[in-house]
């Protein structure tokens, strides 16, 4: 059996705060399978975002075990978690992070700069994520000239251009109506099925969960109740 692209082992993060120190997680332990599209809820401070942040390598466990891709999280270098970060994991925040001088083309050229890529590849591989999320017509845009969907369409098209092996979504439909909300996820269903790239989101919005394959709830940092949820064809 293939390994699992993410393993959690009762996992622990602690904040110092004042002379004490909170609870942000707590003895978690998940499995998380390459291809999956699955999403962590649960409310307001949870540790949603914290658990997110782990997996991504932008912080590290208090205690237990984050193995990403088959490397603890817990040992990497600086060196070793940026090459983690740059090359094989995408990530999509609520607030779009756009370089509003630059254009849209550029916003997501600059993710595959670190690679050793010419001019053209990286043209070829820029286009082709503006064309996974439907706006090449807008490569010569810039941020501004952008509503929030197509905003958060080029922030998709930025993590997927170096076609990662797992997706990090945090509240990725928090500042998006109802129909863009649907259309960014159909996006990113459709990039999971068609490149099978792991998804985690982090989510409170209904809209997203409906086309979650399983839902992982977490209350107070630790794991309340870890669904698969069924979807009838019609
Ligand atoms: N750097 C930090 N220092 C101290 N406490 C922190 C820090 N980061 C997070 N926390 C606390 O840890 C808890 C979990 O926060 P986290 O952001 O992971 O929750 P969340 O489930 O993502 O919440 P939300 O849905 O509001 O984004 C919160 O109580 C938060 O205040």
């Amino acid at each position: 059996m293939e390994k699992p692209i993410v393993q959690i082992d009762n996992l622990t993060k602690r904040f110092p705060v004042g002379n004490s120190e909170f609870t942000a997680l707590s003895h978690l332990s998940l499995t998380i399978d390459k291809g999956e599209f699955m999403g962590l809820v649960g409310p307001s401070g949870s540790g949603k975002t914290t658990l997110l942040n782990i997996i991504g390598s932008l912080d590290t466990p208090t205690e237990g075990s984050v193995e990403v891709m088959g490397q603890s999280i817990a040992t990497l270098t600086h060196k070793q978690a940026a090459i983690l970060r740059n090359y094989h994991i995408g990530f999509i925040f609520q607030s779009y992070n756009l370089l509003p001088v630059y254009t849209v083309f550029e916003n997501v050229e600059f993710a595959l700069l670190l690679q050793n890529l010419s001019a053209d590849e990286r043209k070829k591989w820029v286009m082709q994520a503006l064309e996974w999320v439907g706006l090449t017509d807008k490569a010569k845009s810039k941020p501004s000239q952008l509503s929030g969907g197509e905003s958060q369409r080029v922030s998709i098209a930025r993590a997927m251009v170096k076609r990662p092996q797992l997706v990090l979504a945090d509240e990725p439909s928090a500042n998006l109506d109802a129909r863009n909300s649907h259309h960014i996820v159909q996006t990113m269903k459709k990039l999971n099925k068609e490149l099978h790239t792991t998804f985690i989101f982090s989510t409170h919005d209904e809209k997203v969960m409906q086309y979650l394959d399983r839902i992982v709830s977490l209350k107070d940092g630790m794991v309340e109740k870890d669904e698969a949820v069924l979807h009838i064809q019609n």
